[in-house]
């Protein structure tokens, strides 16, 4: 893959930065910083080179650097502002969220943060999470896929070589497996221990992230990232609609399931 080069250049500092920091001597070489405790992503891809200089050059870094961030930003910048949409249009939601957060995460003093474990047991969360991805999945039609064989998919015969959609939100918004699929309702997730819809390959009535072996590989990040962010968004701020009139939900498709009118 040839990268652009003025991303190249950005991608190459963003690297040469962090490999002349693990260099100081609070960084182990897994990428921890013993201070803070945290990791970057980039200090760990930098200990993958230490381990095997040959395959993870720089150019194999920068591609896995440009893959996360084209296929992960918009996606999961698109759920944040989806789910604080519908929070809006529905207070009820949002105070039960807030309730749940301020029971569980223990915020004492400014600079204290909203961990992923933090948030791991936040249920009521994940079913908002869960909800929003079901109504306006950022990738409604997944990614196309291409049949390496001859097949057959629901009584279809498919050729090798045929380029297939998969209609994810038309699944999630199918009134025959969903009760009420145009309504924001999360407590329908309650007990589906299914967190994105990833992890039982039987269900097919729940797929933002897509199924099987060429699944959203990003899916246990992008549900704590949002979940997170969600989280900082809900106990930080009051949120509430300016007078009465609802949040608008009208969609625009631009590579990803976006809002047409910008929260
Ligand atoms: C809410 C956020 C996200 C959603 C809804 C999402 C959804 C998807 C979907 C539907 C696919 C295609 C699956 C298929 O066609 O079967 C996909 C692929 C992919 N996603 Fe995500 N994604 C999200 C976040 C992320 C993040 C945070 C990363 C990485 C940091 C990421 C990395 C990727 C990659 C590399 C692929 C291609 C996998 C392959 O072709 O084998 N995604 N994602």
């Amino acid at each position: 893959m040839k990268i652009h080069e003025d991303r190249d250049n950005s991608l190459q500092n963003l690297i040469d930065e962090a490999r002349s920091s693990s260099t100081h001597d609070d960084d182990k070489l897994d990428g921890t910083n013993p201070s803070s405790g945290l990791k970057t992503v980039v200090k760990i891809l930098l200990s993958l080179q230490e381990d095997d200089p040959e395959y993870y050059n720089d150019d194999i870094l920068k591609g896995i650097l440009l893959t996360m961030l084209s296929a992960g930003t918009h996606t999961s910048a698109h759920t944040m502002e989806w789910a604080m949409s519908y929070m809006l249009n529905h207070p009820e939601v949002l105070e039960k969220a807030k309730t749940e957060l301020e029971n569980n995460i223990n915020i004492q003093q400014p600079g204290d943060l909203i961990t992923d474990t933090s948030i791991v047991n936040l249920t009521y969360l994940h079913c908002i999470i869960n909800e929003t991805l079901r109504l306006s999945p950022p990738a409604p039609t997944l990614v196309p896929h291409y049949s390496s064989e001859d097949g057959t998919i629901g009584g279809f015969r498919i050729r090798k070589g045929t380029t297939l959609m998969v209609n994810a939100r038309a699944i999630h918004r199918n009134p025959n497996v969903w009760k009420e699929p145009d309504k924001f309702i999360p407590e329908r997730f309650e007990g589906f221990d299914d967190p994105g819809g990833i992890i039982h390959e039987g269900s097919s009535k729940f797929l933002p992230f897509g199924k099987g072996r060429r699944a959203c590989p990003g899916a246990a990040m992008a549900m704590r990232l949002v979940g997170m962010t969600l989280a900082g968004l809900i106990m930080n701020f009051e949120w509430k609609r300016i007078g009465t009139e609802m949040v608008d939900l009208e969609e625009k498709l631009e590579g990803t399931l976006g809002k047409s009118k910008p929260l």
